[in-house]
């Protein structure tokens, strides 16, 4: 049952006026927000406002330019390589797409992670590989090649990995893009289950808004680089913030503009240096 406790003392990962860019481009201005443990916690928002930045982030492989990025009240912009590593070590990712080794078969692809981070025998990794494929309907799959399982189930072979080191946060990036409406509902209850029967601590970026709310505990809406709403599903619903009312009712004029930022029209398509108009 989804339920929603944003307490200080219970948030496990949290930016604190974090203000970051990717060179002159700032993405992130004075950004702080909270991701409560043992929550599924979306963050939306219309594509480019940095939600991907902000996981990326969270897992150090960005650091801020002010503030700081918290994981477990520690601060991941000033960890050494040790300790970003064994932070590392506690989160699960899923990146875009949840690419898989092609050359690697599903049980080879989920036991990389074990293989990479740990020196458990082959028994061990073997049980637990299997455990992992078992929770995301999967086992009987173990010897196939990426080429041979559809989207669908790429797509959980990905999850098993996110999730084969027992990770404390889980970080999945769209998850849902691609899928299926079957494919998309499993994805989305796997999610769930695995969070809660894991005890875990789930960061959700996704565009499906229907999926998502349906899902998630706490909603973080993020407007260009700040929270434009955040709280349960049903208080981000019934936002009276003009960004947040467009994003939830998928409206294609409001604040967020349709053009990329750029030059002007009239210096774009006015009359070139030397050429008659
Ligand atoms: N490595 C990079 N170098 C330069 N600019 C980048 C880089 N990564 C992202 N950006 C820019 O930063 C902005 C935020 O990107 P980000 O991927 O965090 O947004 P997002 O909210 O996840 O978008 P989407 O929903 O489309 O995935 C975008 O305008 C993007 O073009």
């Amino acid at each position: 049952m989804p339920s929603n406790d944003s307490s200080p003392a219970s948030a496990l990962a949290e930016l604190r006026n974090v203000t970051f860019g990717y060179g002159e481009r700032v993405i992130l201005r004075d950004l702080s927000l909270k991701i409560p443990r043992g929550k599924v916690t979306a963050l939306m928002g219309a594509s480019g406002g940095g939600k991907t930045t902000v996981l990326r982030l969270i897992g150090g492989q960005y650091r801020a330019q002010q503030g700081e990025v918290l994981f477990d009240h520690k601060d991941v912009g000033r960890m050494d390589a040790a300790g970003l590593y064994a932070a590392r070590r506690r989160m699960g990712m899923l990146f875009q797409f949840g690419a898989l080794f092609t050359d690697l078969n599903v049980f080879e692809n989920v036991a990389f992670p074990l293989r990479e981070h740990t020196d458990l025998s082959d028994a061990l990794v073997r049980d637990i590989v299997l455990m992992k494929l078992h929770a995301v309907g999967l086992r009987g799959a173990r010897d196939l090649m990426p080429s041979q399982i559809s989207g669908g189930m790429a797509r959980r072979v990905a999850l098993a990995r996110a999730i084969v080191l027992d990770p404390e946060l889980v970080m999945y990036d769209e998850p849902f893009a691609g899928l299926d409406p079957i494919s998309l509902g499993t994805a989305a209850q796997l999610i769930r289950q695995l969070n809660d029967a894991m005890g875990l601590t789930t960061i959700l970026v996704s565009h499906d808004l229907e999926a998502t709310f349906a899902l998630a505990d706490h909603v973080i809406i993020l407007g260009p680089g700040v929270v434009a709403a955040q709280g349960t599903p049903d208080e981000v619903r019934a936002s009276t913030d003009p960004l947040v009312h467009q994003f939830v009712n998928a409206l294609p004029t409001g604040p967020v503009p349709f053009h990329y930022p750029g030059p002007t029209v009239a210096s774009d398509f006015g009359p070139l240096d030397g050429r008659s108009a």
